[in-house]
């Protein structure tokens, strides 16, 4: 069995690479992923400006995900373009990381598109309309009518492939109409799912949350959320033109996890709260474990069975 996948006229190894804001927030992070056995990579959602986040703990793991309320850490988006222009220059392969932008306002998402429209980056931009943790600031993507907007104005100006981090949703009817609004634009994919939001971990020993920031409410990932993310991903999968293509997250710690997650139609694939806690050996083994599951089934390619799920 071969994993190796075309996303946006790029050839990839494999469909694996880091959810956006685990180990990519350094040079050093993103260098651990380039020379990894992931398939691609993304960057650390980037402002304007530096942001220290969320004070700690603002990560906590449990056997069956994590929670977490970082704040949107990050460099500034220069640090990051920085990094992806030179990576663009050094290794010619074409897979340059992908570039995550998310300004804390409308006005400050379409300037660093702008940045991004003007610069020499020829990659993949993600917009994140999805970060549940800026105290006081709501999940655009829940806001369908300032969706609508700011993909308007983008699309103005912006020519390069973009696609957008969705959070988790839960009723037909937000699917249909967040799939109505997104077929209006020359998306090139959907991220689906972000962390699902302002969840509470209580640790009963001590009686307390474990995180510090918003008395303990915080983004669950890992087992929790996969049948949401696969339902998302399926959701978005039927509903969408065919050229906008989706990126599965949430959930992914095996290879059936993966498959599950190409099953409903998914083509890259991110792994967030695994890569957190296995590092970045996760990507070694999700290789391993997917071409098992594979080559057990009989699938030579994922071609064969991407979007196949079957129904009763
Ligand atoms: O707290 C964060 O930095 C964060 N955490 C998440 O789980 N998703 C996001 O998009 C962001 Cl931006």
């Amino acid at each position: 069995a071969v994993l190796k996948t075309e996303f946006l006229g790029q050839k990839y190894e494999n469909p694996f690479m880091n959810a956006s804001g685990v180990h990519c927030l350094t040079v050093n992070e993103l260098d651990e992923l380039k020379r990894s056995k992931a398939g691609a990579f993304i960057t650390k959602s980037a402002t304007t400006l530096e942001r220290a986040g969320n004070p700690e703990p603002r990560y906590y793991a449990t056997a069956l995900g994590s929670i977490n309320s970082m704040g949107l850490p990050n460099k500034g988006f220069q640090y990051y373009l920085d990094y992806v222009v030179d990576y663009q220059k050094n290794d010619s392969d074409g897979k340059a990381p992908f570039f995550s932008v998310a300004g804390m306002s409308r006005d400050e998402n379409i300037n660093i598109l702008k940045i991004i429209q003007r610069s020499d980056f020829q990659g993949v931009t993600e917009l994140n309309l999805s970060c549940p943790n800026v105290p006081g600031k709501p999940q655009v993507g829940y806001d369908f009518q300032m969706t609508e907007q700011i993909l308007t104005q983008v699309f103005e100006f912006f020519r390069k492939p973009l696609g957008v981090k969705l959070p988790p949703y839960f009723d037909f009817a937000h699917f249909d109409i967040v799939a109505n609004i997104l077929n209006k634009f020359p998306l090139a994919y959907v991220n689906c799912v972000n962390s699902v939001g302002n969840g509470l971990y209580v640790d009963a020993a001590s009686e307390s949350v474990v995180i510090k920031p918003k008395n303990g409410f915080g983004g669950i990932g890992g087992d929790y959320i996969k049948p949401t993310a696969l339902a998302n991903v399926r959701a978005f999968y039927t509903r969408l033109n065919p050229t906008i293509k989706v990126i599965g997250t949430g959930g992914i710690a095996s290879g059936q996890d993966a498959f599950e997650h190409l099953l409903c139609g998914a083509t890259m694939l991110q792994v967030g709260t695994a890569l957190y806690e296995e590092g970045i050996s996760v990507f070694e083994r999700l290789e391993k474990e997917l071409k098992e599951v594979m080559t057990q089934k009989g699938y030579k390619t994922i071609e064969e069975f991407r979007g196949q799920l079957r129904t009763l």
